[in-house]
């Protein structure tokens, strides 16, 4: 085995659509979204430990390490695999939390995958994105590595092959709670569904979006400053917000005018995941 440390991407995220369609007996809704990744997000970094402990060795704020997804996803897979070995974690933590870019779900993901390499368990993609729907609803799509459209609360997975634009991700200093948002009353639940494929253009409304602005003015904020230039969507449950351009030069004259008052970044949208092609480099 390699004692190396191993050094992989953690992705974001971004939902171009979000549609809610029901809500299940156990209160999970049902989606349909179309999730796409950037060429963005966290790193982390894994050296095995002989004496089967599991340490994550950065403190991530207001995040205890129990509740961690990465230390959740290290200690799920070391007990449904049997493996005797532990493992070190650092995470050098970019994207924001709570912002609808998935960041805790890609820590988990690349985690999940990262160990399956590092322990050497051989578990296929399949194995991997089961255990990945048990910590989180955007689990799997990380763990899968290609942009998809997901149905049921996130976890059936069509891959598909969108334009790959740069984006300008605006981040409002507020972290949105995603169980607040689904248990608002206001929620829209019952769109329906969509059932033509693939997914007709013109479906890029993100059913969150009242309850979200009703309930974070800034994320209103930003959506109003950036529709000045093009269409301004929402992510996820957000706080984040998004919108899309041909060239990264455009993407970035915008970004100078309006991260003078507000914060975000430039990334270009990636159908496979950066995590994905580390990990072909090491095949
Ligand atoms: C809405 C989405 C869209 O990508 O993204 P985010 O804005 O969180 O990134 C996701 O489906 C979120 O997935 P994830 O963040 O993994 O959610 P989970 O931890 O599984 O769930 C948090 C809470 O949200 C609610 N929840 C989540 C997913 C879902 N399909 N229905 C729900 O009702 C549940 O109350 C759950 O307890
Ligand atoms: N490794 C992690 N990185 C970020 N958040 C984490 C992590 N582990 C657990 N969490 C918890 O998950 C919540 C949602 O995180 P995140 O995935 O960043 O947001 P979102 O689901 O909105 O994209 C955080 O507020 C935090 O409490």
């Amino acid at each position: 085995m390699s004692q190396a440390r191993l050094t992989l991407p953690a992705p974001a995220k971004l939902n171009l659509m979000l549609h809610i369609t029901g809500r299940r007996a156990d209160g999970y809704h049902e989606l349909q979204t179309l999730f796409q990744f950037l060429d963005y997000g966290d790193e982390l970094s894994f050296a095995p430990r002989e004496d089967g402990e599991i340490r994550l060795q950065t403190e991530v704020a207001n995040v205890p390490h129990d509740s961690n997804l990465i230390v959740k996803a290290a200690r799920a897979l070391k007990a449904q695999s049997g493996c005797p070995l532990g493992v070190d974690i650092w995470l050098k933590k970019i994207l924001p939390m709570g912002g609808g870019i998935g960041g805790g779900s890609s820590d988990a993901a690349t985690t999940l995958l990262g160990l399956n390499h590092l322990w050497e368990l051989g578990w296929d993609e399949d194995r991997l994105a089961a255990l990945g729907l048990t910590l989180g609803a955007d689990v799997p799509v990380f763990v899968r590595g290609h942009a998809a459209f997901a149905e049921g609360i996130g976890e059936l997975l069509t891959p598909v092959d969108p334009e790959e634009p740069w984006y300008l991700v605006l981040v409002p200093q507020v972290s949105v709670s995603t169980a607040e948002i689904f248990s608002d009353p206001l929620l829209t639940r019952d769109t329906p569904p969509i059932k033509v494929r693939p997914v007709p253009k013109g479906n890029s409304r993100n059913d969150c979006l009242p309850v979200v602005t009703r309930r974070y003015p800034d994320v209103g904020n930003a959506l109003n400053l950036l529709g000045k230039f093009t269409e301004a969507k929402l992510t996820g449950t957000g706080s984040c917000v998004f919108g899309a351009f041909p060239s990264k030069a455009e993407a970035d004259k915008v970004s100078a005018l309006l991260t003078e008052t507000l914060t975000g970044f430039v990334a270009k949208g990636a159908n496979i995941s950066m995590l994905h092609r580390k990990l072909q480099t090491l095949l």
